[in-house]
């Protein structure tokens, strides 16, 4: 970051952003400078880059597994890639990619366990369980995301699922988390 500014080059980057907080105007009560500001990127490196790597892993075993399905991929990638430049929007132009990938994120999700803490005393319906307020609640996406109320056949690897979107209660899976704090790093996956 000293480098950048020192050389006032700009990219448009993540560094850049970080840049444009620190000489903003600051929050008192969170000022982006010293280790405030070292933890965004360094948060964004440890959440990103073990998922991704482990996803990739999964992946490719995936294929390695189901070669009917890793030559519709090739033939997919070789119908819009060939003889092209690879780009960001290129490559989300490949549909049977997604469902492999969000397949193999189902079945092999890289944080398996996602955490909130209860805001409110919460009974849950149906039993007479209270989570109490402040209570932290681990929810296991495995269990979610293996569950035949919302898959079919759900240890099975089955890129092109053919459930119904409002059929399940959550759509494709948990593997990115849910909600206002799910992965912020979902859309670049
Ligand atoms: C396949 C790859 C990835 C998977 C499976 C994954 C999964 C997750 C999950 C399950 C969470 C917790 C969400 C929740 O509790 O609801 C999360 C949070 C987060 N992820 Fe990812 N992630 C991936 C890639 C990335 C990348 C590439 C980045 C950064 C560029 C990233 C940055 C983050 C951050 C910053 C959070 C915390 C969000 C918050 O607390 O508001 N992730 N991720």
């Amino acid at each position: 970051m000293n480098t950048r500014e020192q050389l006032a080059f700009k990219r448009g980057d993540m560094i850049d952003s970080m840049l444009a907080l620190k000489n903003g105007e600051q929050n008192p009560i969170y000022k982006f400078e010293g280790d405030n500001l070292l933890a965004h990127p360094s948060s964004f490196f440890i959440a990103g880059f073990e998922a991704t790597a482990t996803t990739l892993a999964f992946v490719l075993h995936d294929l390695a597994c189901h070669p009917e399905h890793q030559e519709t991929l090739y033939k997919e990638i070789q119908a819009h890639l060939s003889g092209k430049e690879m780009t960001m929007d290129s490559i989300n132009e490949l549909p049977f990619l997604d469902c492999i990938l969000t397949e193999s994120l189902r079945l092999h999700p890289p944080l398996p366990v996602t955490d909130r803490i209860a805001v409110k005393d919460y009974k849950v319906p149906g039993t007479e369980l209270i989570i109490e307020k402040d209570i932290a609640v681990y929810v296991s996406v495995n269990a979610t995301n293996q569950d035949p109320k919302y898959f079919s056949n759900p240890r099975e690897f089955i890129p092109l699922r053919t459930e119904k979107v409002e059929d399940k209660k959550f759509y494709e899976s948990l593997a990115f988390g849910i909600g206002p704090r799910s992965c912020i790093g979902k859309l670049f996956t």
